[in-house]
């Protein structure tokens, strides 16, 4: 289920299928079956039905002559646009302007594409760009990189559809980075390939089926010890916020006693959150807690010593923010967290990660995946590499991508809220793994809510999180998933 496959794994299936058939038969079958969601689509729109299909030079441009064929067949006037290899500035090449399209479909370049597009193909891929009518790219969107989900080239172009069919499987570049802006609405089809062709996926969507059974309902036999206590260790001077937001979230998302454990002389309550319990971090008693470190921690010797303290111990541990920038800093405290054994989950933002790896930002979002599984495995901790289409990499290799969440969540406290509901869910039991899943699902989903209620994107505020998120708790609690073998209610 939800299963995400590298370009070379596509290909392999692809040329063991197309041994046993006759030639072009993938291809008709990838044209019909894209011809069938573009009826779909334009369907449902009230201009006529005109439809221009643009065709590149390879196989992507081969699925698209197949879709013209099967649309004129349906009675769809269509106008077809053609990219040889050679002649890109031929008079064929050239969208004709001023039309009503009732879709574009873009066959220009898929799995296929090796370099930046240029010259006319950009061109084209501009116009596409401007057109308010609905785009269904075949199988990616042109110029985008299946694997990475990154644009191709340092000042590329890729079309921004409205609907991909991807074909023989989904791929991870439609999901993360730049994919989610530019494949819009993604529909799989196997194009008739059995699946046993296709290797076991290493890579899955993040869905509440992949950690769906670690949603307990709570016993009334239960009490505040039972549900683990959370101190969040941050709060340097001018940042008592950041460990505020995280502490936030953790109780409204259930942890029993949550403290703030600060760095720096902090603030005595939170008036708005007067359960939260504020500590000197330096003499706290850390025993018994899952630890939060990082939230506007700072730099001092004090936020290095703590950090310490917390990596050695054997407490369910997040490391997020500056705790992460101390630790890409520091060969002895990245010993110590290698060595540790207890549940840890590290945060990173993709500059984060990429002071982890001692690498840019710019390498890290070239491949996300592979950045994620790089921190997880030296570290051998869960790692979220965040962002749109959040990234999570387990140390064995296992990767996911996170599906929900919008741009509402760019706004600068957010990640606290994460790193906050991720140590909720560790203090109350739930494995590095699950916990870590569950905690982006429902972080994205909360910001989904609200942004369906009317509170975002624009000013959505990581505040407004905590108690969406408590909704979503709730629910995916009630709905939860039975394990195999109990009558599922
Ligand atoms: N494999 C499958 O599973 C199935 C594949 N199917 C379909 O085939 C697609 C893959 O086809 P593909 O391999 O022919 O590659 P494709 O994406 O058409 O692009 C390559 C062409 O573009 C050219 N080109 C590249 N970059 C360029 C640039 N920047 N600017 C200009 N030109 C550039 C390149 O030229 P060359 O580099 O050789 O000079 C070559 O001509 C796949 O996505 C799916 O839609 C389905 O039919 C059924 C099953
Ligand atoms: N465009 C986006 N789409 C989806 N999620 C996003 C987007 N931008 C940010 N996020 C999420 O918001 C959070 C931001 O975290 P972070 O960068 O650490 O911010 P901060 O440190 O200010 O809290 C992460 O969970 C990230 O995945
Ligand atoms: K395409």
């Amino acid at each position: 289920m939800g299963a995400l496959y590298s370009v070379a794994e596509i290909r392999q299936a692809e040329r063991a299928a197309a041994a046993q058939l006759p030639p072009g038969t993938l291809m008709q079958r990838a044209g019909r079956a894209a011809a069938r969601i573009a009826l779909g689509i334009i369907g449902a729109e009230p201009v006529a039905h005109q439809a221009l299909v643009l065709a590149g030079p390879g196989n992507n441009g081969g699925d698209a002559l197949e879709v013209a064929a099967s649309l004129a067949q349906s009675g769809v006037g269509v106008t077809l646009v053609q990219l040889g290899r050679a002649d890109a500035a031929g008079a064929l090449n050239h969208i004709p302007a001023g039309r009503q399209w009732a879709l574009v479909v873009d066959g220009l370049f898929g799995i296929g594409l090796a370099r930046p597009v240029e010259g006319a193909a950009r061109a084209m891929i501009d116009t596409v760009n401007a057109l308010a009518c609905p785009v269904l790219a075949l199988d990616v969107p042109s110029g985008l990189d299946a694997d990475s989900g990154a644009v191709i080239g340092p000042d590329g172009v890729a079309v921004r559809a409205t609907h991909t069919i991807t074909f023989i499987g989904d791929k991870p570049g439609l999901h993360t980075l730049a994919g989610r802006d530019h494949a819009g609405h993604v529909i799989v089809d196997r194009i008739g390939i059995d699946e046993a062709l296709l290797p076991g996926a290493s890579v899955h969507m993040n869905e509440p089926a992949m950690f769906g059974l670690a949603f307990a309902p709570r016993l009334h036999d239960s009490h505040k010890g039972t549900f683990g206590d959370v101190a969040v260790v941050g709060g340097a001077h001018g940042m008592a916020g950041a460990p505020i937001l995280a502490a936030r979230a953790a109780l409204l998302s259930g942890a029993g006693r949550v403290f703030v454990a600060s760095v720096d002389h902090g603030p005595a309550f939170d008036s708005g959150q007067p359960e939260l319990m504020f500590r000197d971090a330096a003499s706290f008693n850390f025993a018994g807690s899952t630890i939060v470190a990082g939230p506007g921690m700072g730099d001092s010797a004090t936020a290095i010593r703590l950090l310490g303290k917390a990596l050695d111990g054997d407490n369910p541990l997040v490391l997020d923010a500056d705790a992460i920038n101390l630790i890409a800093a520091s060969p002895d405290l990245q010993a110590r967290l290698a060595a540790r054994t207890a549940h840890t989950i590290l945060t990173p933002h993709p500059l984060e990660a990429a002071r982890l790896l001692g690498v840019t930002a710019g390498v890290v979002q070239g491949d996300r995946l592979e950045a994620a599984r790089e921190i997880a495995a030296r570290f051998d901790a869960c790692v979220v590499l965040k962002g749109s289409g959040t990234v999570i990499a387990m140390a064995d290799g296992e990767a996911l991508i996170n599906p929900t969440g919008n741009p509402g969540l760019a706004s600068a406290g957010t990640g606290d809220v994460l790193a906050g509901l991720c140590g909720s869910l560790l203090a109350q039991g739930w494995p590095a793994r699950d916990a870590a899943l569950a905690a982006v699902w429902m972080h994205g989903e909360a910001a989904d809510r609200l942004v369906a209620e009317g509170c975002g994107p624009i000013g959505l505020t990581a505040s407004e999180l905590p108690a969406a998120i408590r909704r979503v708790l709730n629910r995916m609690v009630a709905e939860r998933p039975k394990p195999a073998g109990q009558p599922q209610s």
